[in-house]
């Protein structure tokens, strides 16, 4: 085994993170670290926690009213609760992709200029052209609307608009990507676009993917973390996960035994 397998480099860490709705509890006691560059999957039965948890990870959670979360989650070593991070900046840096493709109602490059315009990270429109198209590029999207960039975006299919917004996402640079279910509104052909997507992105991102498919879990992920009633039961790499399971739970769960 490698130094790098060994101890492997950790982009986000948290510890005993619990989410509350009002009064009732949806996450207890978690400790997760998400490693750099891997592809971490959350599985587990429907209501387990799974989108829960994945919101804490950018605090979106803050803006469902009543949701609390207590417990502390760090990105590169630094709390992401803390009163003075700026939510904004904390989103750009660790983004998220929804279930159903959401492009802006605006053009495919005004989509994918929006935030770095945003976010000052261009002077100049070369350098935004330049970042609509690497970001395009890294999309797997790039030949498709090359020619049609003043195009609304709204207007393709629902696999090109979910690669618009992981285009989108990828063109403020953060450092982790999350996706919540991003195919379960995508047609086989469009689904296996994605994930090989995911198998790309991962040399330059960390990402986190909600899935309610196994067999998605197996091919994308190189670590899967198991989710039962609000529990983290086990996370452990994707091929151990689902040939040799840890916890009785687990194999419960892979075999069909529930959910
Ligand atoms: N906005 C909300 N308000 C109140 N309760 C919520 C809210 N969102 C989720 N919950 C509850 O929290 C628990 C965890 O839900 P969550 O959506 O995180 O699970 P999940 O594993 O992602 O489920 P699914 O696979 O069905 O999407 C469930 O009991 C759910 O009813």
């Amino acid at each position: 085994m490698t130094q790098a397998q060994a101890n492997p480099a950790t982009t986000v860490t948290a510890r005993n993170v619990e989410v509350f709705y009002g009064d009732t509890q949806a996450i207890k006691g978690i400790d997760l670290d998400v490693h750099t560059n891997e592809v971490l999957s959350f599985i587990g039965p429907s209501g387990c926690g799974k989108s829960t948890f994945l919101r804490c990870l950018n605090r979106m959670n803050d803006t469902i009213a009543g949701c609390r979360v207590t417990g502390s989650i760090e990105l590169d070593g630094k709390d992401i609760y803390h009163p003075s991070v700026d939510e904004v900046l904390l989103r750009a840096r660790v983004g998220m992709v929804f279930q159903k493709p959401n492009p802006f109602p605006k053009s495919i490059y005004d989509n994918i200029a929006y935030g770095p315009k945003l976010h000052g990270l261009v002077e100049r429109k070369p350098e935004l052209d330049d970042i609509v198209e690497s970001s395009l590029r890294r999309a797997g999207l790039w030949e498709e609307v090359k020619d049609r960039l003043h195009a609304p975006g709204t207007g393709l299919s629902g696999g090109q608009q979910q690669r618009l917004c992981i285009a989108r996402t990828i063109a403020v640079s953060p450092e982790v990507i999350l996706m919540d279910e991003p195919c379960s509104a995508l047609d086989p052909i469009a689904t296996g676009i994605i994930e090989e997507l995911i198998h790309d992105l991962k040399e330059k991102f960390t990402i986190v993917i909600v899935t309610h498919n196994m067999q998605q879990a197996a091919r994308v992920s190189d670590r899967t973390a198991f989710f039962h009633l609000g529990d983290l039961v086990e996370v452990s790499p994707t091929d151990e996960l689902f040939t040799n399971p840890k916890n009785k739970r687990t194999e419960d769960y892979i075999t069909g035994r529930y959910g």
